[in-house]
C-alpha cells in the first residue's frame, strides 16, 4: 500500500517548537548521547533540546549540553537547520551546531548517557531516520537546510539543500 504524503505549505510553515542539537567532534570521534527522556527517548542523537523563551539557539545548545552531559561546548558553529513537520507532536525547527572544544567531563545524567563514537561507526539504526540524510555531510564540514515530513517516527519525505562553497 502506498501512503499518501500530506501536503505541507512550507512557504508559511512555522515550527511551533524551536530546538537545538550539538555535535562535539574531537580526534576522529563525535560525542553522541543515548537520550533517556523527552522527544526521541531511547534513540541516539546529539545533546540538545527545546529553546526556552528569550533564549537564542546558541544559548540553548550550551545550556542543554550543561544539563544533559555537564559539559560546556566552546565556540559553537551553526551548521544547519532542520524543519520537521510532525504528525502527532508539534512541528520542530531545529538549529544544529558543531564544536571541537568543550569544558568539563562528559557525564551520564538522568537525561543522557554520553557515547563517544568513531566517525565511521555512527549507529544510524538507533537514530532518527533523517540523520542518514545530513549527519555525515555535516560532520564532513558541509552546511545545510533540510525539510522533512514525518508520520509518527517514519520519515515520509525530505528535501535537503547543501550550502554552496
Ligand atoms: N527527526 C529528528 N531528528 C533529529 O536528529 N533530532 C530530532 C528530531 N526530532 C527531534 N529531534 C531532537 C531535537 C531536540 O534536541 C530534541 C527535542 O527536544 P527534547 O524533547 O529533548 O527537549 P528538552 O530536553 O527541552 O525536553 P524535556 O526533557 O521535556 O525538558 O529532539
Amino acid at each position: 500500500m502506498v501512503m499518501a504524503i500530506r501536503e505541507v505549505d512550507w512557504q508559511h510553515w512555522h515550527g511551533e517548537m524551536p530546538a537545538t542539537l550539538m555535535f562535539v567532534v574531537q580526534e576522529g570521534k563525535v560525542l553522541l548521547i543515548e537520550k533517556l527522556r523527552g522527544i526521541g527517548k531511547g534513540k541516539v542523537n546529539g545533546p540538545g533540546g527545546k529553546i526556552d523563551p528569550g533564549e537564542t539557539p546558541e544559548q540553548c545548545v550550551v545550556r542543554e549540553c550543561q544539563e544533559e552531559l555537564h559539559i560546556t561546548p566552546l565556540d559553537p558553529v551553526k551548521m544547519g537547520e532542520l524543519c520537521f513537520a510532525m504528525s502527532d507532536i508539534p512541528d520542530i525547527h531545529c538549529h544544529v551546531f558543531m564544536a571541537t572544544r568543550y569544558e568539563g567531563v562528559p557525564t551520564a545524567t538522568e537525561e543522557a548517557i554520553p557515547l563517544w563514537t568513531d566517525l565511521d561507526q555512527i549507529p544510524y539504526d538507533r537514530m532518527w531516520e533523517d540523520d542518514r540524510c545530513w549527519l555525515a555531510g555535516m560532520l564532513a564540514g558541509r552546511k545545510f537546510f533540510g525539510r522533512f515530513i514525518f508520520e509518527g517516527e517514519t520519515m515520509l519525505w525530505h528535501e535537503l539543500d547543501w550550502q554552496a562553497h
